[in-house]
């Protein structure tokens, strides 16, 4: 499996996701805020809406299961023993007896994986365990199928996250797996252990080759946006990429709101960039910094007006429309069910919630034609037509699981954009 992502809008090839199965079920009401989830919400209707956008984008693309790329990775009960230590928490490792590691290790790669996304439950075999209120061995993933987050593709690479929240953390562990066999690790954030060091996907935007947009935000600090800038530059110098780039940083609130840079802008074509206005536009629009690397020189660090006047200086010129329209507590509403959460498949052409009604009308205005899942799945709209257009699917559920189609999508290989 080839990568090659050097756009956020190339026709699309190549894009990962994770169907959701038990393992939201992990998640009750005294535990959602620790797993990072709005609600608890019910695993059928959450399936239903993921099975409708997994056929939208088998039309324009190919689409794999995290699973199927995992399985070569866990083939040999070696590689299953060693996973599956890794997946442990400390103390649970340190208790894991001879009989129970081989257990794991000789499960069939399939029943393996699903332990290690729908987690291992506490078996109680010492008092300790008895005793403690934890209720895995190996922690359940119910963030999974955000696939966006824990690794990221840039050009032939990939980067593997560094997660913000306990919770979240074995994603990475399980995304460096799945990819490292197919392509360079850029650099690999699954094992930082320093608390300052934390970077995720829904806060990495790559505009152009040359050119990267990241959020700053509670999911991604300033020390592992440097960590990520040392290792690119490393990169590019051996991938012969050796010509000046630049990495315009927005420095978001450290809100729930808005986790992620996806949650504030995501870019629809080549000019156009969806945003959540108060944040991007705004009086109070969050700071933006632009750091431009000439190889062989030290960076060049300063601040920039606002994100589109950064794009515009780095030869980027964007419209932007308005998340949720012009009134702001409609706008508010809509950039929490992730209406500026837009997943580009093509230059012009993008798939988002269709509960965003405010957000789709002003697109509308804006020339996209917004079209419906079901004529998508039943053959009356192409979604590849020329033009530009929007297809809208169901995402209630999904997004209670707080986020929206870019954060469920990894995309690996887009074609280039003229
Ligand atoms: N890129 C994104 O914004 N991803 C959404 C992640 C939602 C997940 N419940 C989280 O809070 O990490």
């Amino acid at each position: 499996m080839e990568i090659q992502l050097e756009s956020e809008i190339g026709p699309l090839r190549t894009v990962v996701v994770h169907t959701p199965g038990s393992e939201i079920e992990s998640v009750t009401p005294a535990s959602a805020e620790e797993l990072l989830y709005n609600d608890v919400i019910p695993l059928d209707d959450v399936q239903q809406e993921h099975t409708q956008l997994m056929a939208v984008l088998n039309r324009v693309s190919a689409v794999v299961q995290s699973t199927d790329l995992l399985r070569q990775a866990v083939v040999t009960s070696e590689q299953r023993r060693e996973l599956a230590l890794s997946l442990m928490r400390p103390e649970v490792r340190q208790r894991a007896d001879s009989g129970w590691l081989r257990e794991l290790s000789e499960l069939s790669p399939e029943a393996f994986l699903q332990a290690a996304i729908q987690g291992v439950p506490n078996r109680r075999a010492s008092f300790a365990d008895f005793l403690s209120r934890r209720r895995y061995d190996i922690p359940a993933l119910p963030n999974w199928y955000f696939m966006r987050d824990a690794a990221m593709a840039y050009h032939r690479g990939i980067v593997i996250g560094a997660m913000a929240y306990p919770v979240r953390r074995n994603e990475a562990l399980l995304a460096r797996a799945m990819l490292a066999p197919y392509s360079p690790v850029i650099w690999d954030g699954s094992c930082a252990r320093d608390p300052e060091i934390s970077l995720e996907g829904g806060d990495f935007l790559v505009a152009r080759r040359d050119l990267l947009v990241v959020g700053l935000s509670e999911r991604t600090s300033a020390a592992g946006l440097d960590q990520l800038l040392t290792a690119l530059q490393q990169y590019r110098t051996e991938a012969g990429l050796d010509i000046p780039f630049e990495v315009i940083a927005v420095q978001l609130p450290h809100e729930r709101t808005c986790i992620h840079l996806d949650m504030a802008v995501t870019q629809l074509d080549l000019d156009c960039m969806l945003v959540y206005e108060p944040l991007i536009l705004g009086r109070r629009r969050a700071p933006v910094v632009r750091c431009q690397v000439v190889p062989g020189k030290p960076p060049r660090i300063f601040y920039a007006d606002s994100l589109p006047a950064a794009l515009a200086a780095a030869g980027m010129p964007v419209q932007t429309v308005a998340c949720g329209g012009v009134d702001p507590v409609v706008a508010e509403r809509e950039q929490w069910l992730a209406g500026t959460n837009m997943f580009s498949y093509g230059p012009g052409k993008a798939i988002g919630y269709d509960c965003n009604r405010a957000t789709l009308e002003e697109l509308d205005r804006a020339g996209f034609e917004i079209v419906r899942a079901d004529d998508v799945l039943s053959g009356v709209s192409d979604p590849l037509a020329p033009g530009r257009r929007i297809i809208a699917v169901s995402g209630t559920e999904l997004a209670r699981g707080g986020g929206g189609v870019r954060c469920m999508t990894l995309p690996l290989y887009r074609d280039p954009v003229d």
